[in-house]
């Protein structure tokens, strides 16, 4: 007996027991029960459009993982009569796409947006039974209950993510005549995708709320507070160790005051997540908590509902957050001395970020410091005295990155070392790993290193076995990174993985505020180490050196101030001496006014005209002509 036979035995004879598989014999006796007529040849169990804007709103993080699956689906099946569809965990359908063919049959059977696809609405189909009983379920039309579905052939693969349940994926295709292993993979495959989007972009969105929390001057001690995270739904998106377990105390609390109770939830948790700004306290197995909600904003949107929890004694210590003594303590302040009101901004988020595990990104010109920047930030972090190793991706062949990243395991290729050799996030280990040049990592291996960053674990090349790691990496890049996501040329998922702190090094240019001191800071230091009087400038030569354009940033002035060091015999440096040392041909000027540049000239020239004209490369005539113009 086939299934359609089956089928009619089933529904017309009201037969019990019929010759089909087990889960759809189940799902065929719940429908009975459930007085669905196998003669439905429309869904009928839509929700408002409101309501249907509501839940896509609710469920806008699966959409925006769940779309560009089903659109690259789409794209490759389109035109061989296939439907997708998205349901949430409630079993409503929140996105659907459909070829031609397939969206014919749909307008006929009442498929679309906003259906609702429970066993109770449409009888049994993959997608429903999937909705019921959270397994992947492929069903031929022939299995499906109700005859508005009895075209399709249907498999669909729920969405899990860190164990929770957030919908099913659903791929459909007009039947008969299919491949439903094929119909299987897809679904199984297409889920996957999903949820491996969803939780990519979780563990974004938790790293983003974890850095906002530092950054904000909140007076809370990471060590000894709990800290829960809300979305706008009320769900929890993140919760540390202190704040798991303070869930498990109300969640005890609970179970003794109520033993009857289905609520898990606590009512003061209700109150603090419903409630930005509100406080609450608790005594909870002899010790009172203290609770406070804050709304935690970025660029205006609102990221999360942070809930601090304290326990009363340590909520007496209190942590003044912009301690004058913790900047002076600072390793990043004192590595980059400023006095640029935007560049101490990036300073003072450097050094939190320092202190925190995250990755941090160092963006900057060449030479502007951003080795110096990575020392300092390790410096900084409780990882001092644990390795600081750097690898510059730009100065190895591509073929070695892999190896020198990760090791290699014992004869991995020909030249290996016998034994083997530890790479550097292994050399790493506890410590900070700088990624210098990150840019020119190359694409396949970056995937590689993204899955190395997630699950803290790596495999040297040629094994199999993974080696857990505890690193913080710390990346630097002189070319913009967002553009090269933009062109495709480096992995948006590594990026912003990389990016949960962003430290911009402004170059010289930028922040000429800072050039004497830093002229004089480093003229001292050179002197001394050459054990010489310390050299000054005369205010004359000073100027020049302010108004040159310094194109190749610190390690230029560092490399001038050296020269100057060894080569400049007198204690005094004027402005005769400048030109000895500074070129102020064509990257001048990029900074100076003709004006300034005749004036420069005149300077260095000590007021000789013929020399100034050679100098700025004119006849002697046109400089006379330029000196009326300006007056000068
Ligand atoms: N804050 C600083 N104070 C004094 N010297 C500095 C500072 N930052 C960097 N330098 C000096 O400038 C030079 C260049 O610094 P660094 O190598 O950190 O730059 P970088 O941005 O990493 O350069 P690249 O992009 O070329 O690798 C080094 O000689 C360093 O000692």
């Amino acid at each position: 007996m086939n299934v359609t036979q089956s089928w009619q035995q089933f529904v017309l004879n009201r037969e019990t027991r019929v010759n089909v598989r087990k889960e759809i014999l189940d799902s065929w006796q719940r429908c009975r029960q459930l007085g669905i007529s196998h003669e439905l040849d429309q869904v009928a169990s839509h929700i408002s459009s409101d309501e249907f804007i509501k839940r896509r709103e609710k469920n806008e993080v699966l959409l925006a993982a769940a779309v560009p699956v089903m659109e690259e689906l789409y794209n490759h099946l389109k035109g061989g009569g296939y439907l997708l569809l998205l349901a949430d965990a409630d079993g409503y359908l929140i996105e659907m796409m459909a070829d031609a063919k397939a969206q014919q049959i749909c307008d006929r059977g009442g498929i679309s947006p906003g259906a609702r696809w429970m066993e109770d609405n449409v009888g049994s189909t993959g997608l429903s039974i999937a909705l019921r009983t959270r397994t992947a379920m492929a069903t031929s039309a022939t299995e499906h209950f109700c005859t508005a579905f009895r075209i399709w052939d249907c498999s669909a693969c729920p969405i899990y993510v860190d164990g929770e349940f957030m919908g099913v994926f659903d791929v459909c295709r007009v039947g008969p005549g299919n491949d439903i292993r094929e119909l299987f993979t897809l679904a199984v495959s297409g889920a996957r995708a999903v949820a491996e989007r969803l939780r990519y972009e979780r563990n974004r969105i938790r790293e983003e709320i974890l850095s906002e929390i530092l950054l904000h001057s909140w007076d809370i001690n990471l060590q000894s507070t709990g800290i829960l995270s809300f979305d706008k739904w009320g769900k929890i998106i993140h919760k540390n160790k202190l704040a798991s377990e303070f869930i498990h105390l109300l969640q005890q609390e609970n179970q003794r005051l109520n033993p009857s109770s289905q609520t898990k939830e606590h009512h003061v948790i209700y109150q603090m997540k419903s409630h930005s700004e509100e406080t609450a306290e608790i005594f909870l197995q002899g010790q009172r908590y203290l609770l406070e909600s804050k709304q935690l904003t970025k660029q205006d949107q609102n990221l999360a509902t942070v809930v601090l929890v304290t326990p009363e004694t340590q909520k007496k210590i209190t942590y003044p957050v912009a301690k004058p003594s913790q900047e002076e303590q600072s390793e990043v302040h004192a590595a980059f001395k400023t006095k640029n009101p935007l560049f101490k901004k990036t300073l003072h988020v450097a050094a939190k970020a320092a202190r925190s595990q995250a990755c941090i990104l160092i963006q900057g010109e060449s030479g502007t410091g951003k080795d110096f920047m990575a020392r300092a930030i390790h410096r900084e972090s409780s990882r001092r005295s644990k390795p600081f190793i750097a690898l510059n991706c730009a100065s190895l062949p591509k073929e070695l990155i892999a190896s020198e990243l990760f090791g290699y395991a014992p004869g991995a290729f020909t030249g290996a070392k016998q034994q083997g050799n530890p790479g550097k996030i292994e050399a790493a280990n506890g410590g900070t790993l700088f990624l210098d040049e990150i840019a020119d990592m190359p694409l396949e291996l970056q995937a590689v290193f993204l899955r190395a960053l997630e699950e803290k674990q790596i495999t040297r090349v040629g094994s199999t076995t993974p080696i857990p790691v505890d690193v913080r990496f710390v990346a630097a890049s002189h070319k913009d990174l967002w553009l090269l996501v933009e062109k495709g040329e480096f992995r948006q998922d590594l990026f912003y993985r990389l990016n949960v702190f962003t430290v911009h090094i402004p170059p010289l240019r930028e922040r000429p505020e800072d050039l004497e001191l830093l002229i004089n800071q480093m003229l001292s230091a050179s002197c001394e180490q050459a054990w010489r009087n310390i050299i000054t400038f005369t205010p004359e030569a000073m100027e020049l050196f302010l108004h040159y354009a310094w194109p190749g940033n610190l390690r230029e002035l560092r490399n001038v101030i050296e020269r100057i060091t060894y080569l400049h015999e007198q204690d005094q440096f004027d402005a005769r001496h400048v030109q000895e040392f500074l070129d102020f041909g064509e990257t001048a000027k990029i900074k100076m006014s003709e004006r300034e540049r005749i004036e420069l000239a005149l300077k260095i020239a000590n007021g000789n005209r013929v020399q100034a004209a050679r100098q700025l490369n004119i006849s002697r005539s046109a400089l006379y002509r330029k000196l009326e113009k300006y007056s000068m």
